[in-house]
């Protein structure tokens, strides 16, 4: 070895030594931008907004990379250079669970979007997360923004017999405030203060490679037949590489070195002059990063933001601008006193029947089937404007906080706490899927929640006749624009068979479709669903047939029938696919139509979504809980009345 070989080799050994210390030390300052969940950071900072996945790419540019847990042994990281594993290619091990590499990594659009940015000098931000085991320090938060990087470099390697992609990025303000870096930090040799990373070219493909390890120049270039090759034609010992410190520290010049923006976004404004709609947008619901101790964090509140950190508690609002109810009205459907248009739409299978009584145009939809229907009331301007209705109430709802809030997920598949995208509260009847803490009494509730039970209990009486229970809860959904309900059910144990909503405000538009278990007829364990087959899923007579075949055998022989729903999805051809059934209703809601969904069978089969289309909607939906189905920790400290209100809709005048 020459003397210049042997003194990168000590270079290399002393910076991959610095690099891995163990324990951590503590950082040397503390990140400006930092969070404790996903959620909160993917909704608060423009520059990683990926649930999934360690790097957030955009309309063709990489904008921010996060580095946790999955990590490769080669990855690297100090105050000023970050080396890792493109994202991607991994594969969960179904024996211990790790993510492995199965095949060889492929260029797909992470890696053309990080080759555009370095070509485009655009600037990426990285964030560490607290599992990051190559952090040069302990992260002081489970997420932590690092600071802007230039990507420099993409290039292929081997690892583990598979083709990797990898990435250099060299942070564009050099030694300006690495608060990640320990506080005693030896670096051993500077950005730019070697000779140039060795650069050769291949003599069997002609084309350029750096020389990134000590052990010697491979070409890089994943298709050649040299790829990963030493000179003497063997592939390197994989746990002997050493980065060679000249392209490791080297300093990569870029025409500029302007950060785009701050890492830390301003907290939203709204303009002097009041603009309807602006404290409902999109905007107004991103989480802000808190000015006082740098937390990201989701809105959670209805009436502004707050910060969620213990010592902190920073917390501001913006003014609302009341959105009247005249101007939620949509000049190609003008609304009068006479029955309104309807636009909903539904499969051929799906039965309707029309009626039009007490100022509403009633569809009803029967599903086949199943014992139950859904319907829609499409309210006029004689029901939305008469006193103490739906226009009433969208004001009232506006100029009062009712609580809305959103709420944690039962189901949170990401670090940290994940929220419900929608704001809600309830009232009377505890609803057992959400925190105690969200559910009120309807004593001094405001009339627009009281009023709704009233209204919604008499227009379940005329719909649903004898078969209907009185509602004793409400539960008040708020949506800021874009702001959407997923496909889901509403037919948890202890609920009863009516469910009926009031819609206020923008429209929503509401999409009821089988669910998918039910559509391709297999559950989500492999196994054929047991449940009859309904008109309108996939092979539908194959499953009738056997279906009504198989039931004798469920009572005579339970084991012959276990192995017969194993078995039938292979039988009958039925494959499960994720492909989901199409929409069979839908529906648009307007300003102060109600929906009434009646029936069990409805929630067992059926799902419904409602996504918006406007800045502001109120959705208000009454059911019956019943109080037997709660347990002890769960009912109401107050007491739930009887409904005193007397609404009757058949008192106005009617429509022409
Ligand atoms: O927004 C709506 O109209 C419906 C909300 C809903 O599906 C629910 O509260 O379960
Ligand atoms: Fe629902």
């Amino acid at each position: 070895m020459s003397e210049e070989e042997s003194r990168l080799t000590d270079l290399a050994e002393q910076l991959t030594a610095v690099a891995t210390l163990l324990p951590k030390p503590a950082p040397s300052g503390q990140p400006s931008v930092w969070a404790d969940g996903r959620q909160a950071l993917c909704e608060t900072v423009p520059y990683f907004r990926s649930y999934q996945g360690g790097g957030y790419c955009t309309g063709g540019f990489a904008h921010g990379f996060m580095f946790d847990k999955e990590s490769h042994e080669r990855d690297y990281m100090d105050a000023n250079v970050v080396i890792s594993r493109a994202s991607g290619g991994l594969s969960k091990d179904k024996a211990t669970g790790d993510m492995v590499m199965e095949k060889d990594q492929t260029e797909g659009s992470q890696v053309c979007s990080v080759r555009n940015s370095v070509f485009h000098y655009n600037p990426v931000v990285i964030i560490v997360g607290e599992n990051n085991p190559r952090s040069p320090s302990l992260p002081p938060h489970p997420y932590c923004v690092l600071d802007w990087f230039k990507p420099t470099h993409v290039w292929f390697e081997k690892s583990q017999g598979k083709k990797i992609i990898r990435y250099r990025f060299e942070k564009l303000k050099p030694y300006n405030g690495c608060w990640w870096a320990p506080r005693q930090m030896y670096e051993p040799v500077g950005l730019g203060d070697l000779p140039p990373a060795v650069k050769k070219q291949c003599r069997a493909c002609s084309k350029d490679s750096l020389q990134v390890y000590i052990q010697g120049w491979m070409c890089l270039q994943p298709e050649c037949s040299l790829f990963w090759k030493l000179k003497n034609g063997l592939e390197p010992q994989e746990a002997d590489l050493l980065y060679d410190p000249r392209f490791m520290k080297q300093h990569t010049s870029w025409p500029h070195s302007s950060e785009p923006y701050d890492l830390r976004p301003e907290l939203m404004k709204v303009c002097s002059l009041p603009i309807i709609g602006q404290d409902v947008s999109y905007a107004a619901w991103k989480g802000f990063v808190c000015p006082e101790c740098g937390r990201c964090n989701s809105r959670e509140s209805w009436i502004g933001w707050e910060c969620g950190n213990t010592n902190c508690r920073f917390k501001y609002s913006l003014t609302h601008t009341l959105i009247p109810p005249n101007v939620l009205h949509d000049p190609y459907y003008p609304l009068s006193s006479n029955y309104a248009f309807s636009r909903d739409k539904c499969l051929p299978l799906i039965k309707t029947k029309l009626d039009f009584a007490h100022n509403y145009r009633i569809n009803y939809f029967e599903i086949p089937g199943i014992d139950g229907f859904v319907v829609h009331l499409i309210a006029n301007k004689t029901v939305n404007e008469e006193v103490g209705g739906p226009d009433d109430m969208f004001v009232e709802l506006q100029q009062t906080d009712i609580g809305l809030r959103r709420r944690p997920l039962q189901m949170a598949m990401v670090k940290g706490q994940m929220l419900t995208q929608h704001f809600l509260v309830n009232y009377g009847m505890p609803y057992k899927f959400i925190a105690a803490t969200a559910s009120r009494s309807f004593d001094g509730a405001v009339d627009a929640i009281k009023n709704t039970r009233s209204r919604l209990n008499w227009a379940a009486r005329y719909i649903a006749k004898g078969e209907y229970r009185e509602f004793n809860e409400v539960l008040a959904l708020g949506y800021f624009e874009k702001q959407a309900i997923d496909y889901h059910d509403d037919g948890e144990f202890g609920l009863g068979p009516t469910i009926a909503t009031l819609s206020l405000g923008a429209p929503g538009i509401m999409r009821l479709r089988l669910k998918a278990k039910h559509y391709h007829g297999i559950s989500k364990n492999g196994n054929y669903t047991e449940a009859a087959p309904l008109p309108g899923s996939i092979k539908y007579d194959a499953r009738k047939a056997t279906h009504d075949n198989i039931q004798l055998l469920k009572t005579t022989d339970r084991d012959a029938y276990r192995r017969k729903i194993k078995d039938l999805p292979q039988q009958l051809g039925l494959v499960k696919k994720t492909g989901k059934a199409p929409d069979a209703i839908t529906m648009t809601l307007g300003h102060g139509d109600i929906v009434i969904m009646h029936g069990a069978g409805i929630q067992e089969y059926y799902e419904h979504a409602v996504g918006p289309s406007g800045k502001l909607r109120f959705a208000l939906t009454c059911r019956y809980i019943d109080p037997e189905s709660l347990k002890p920790g769960e009912r109401p400290v107050y007491t739930v009345k009887l409904d005193e209100g007397t609404y009757d809709g058949s008192s106005l005048p009617p429509a022409a």
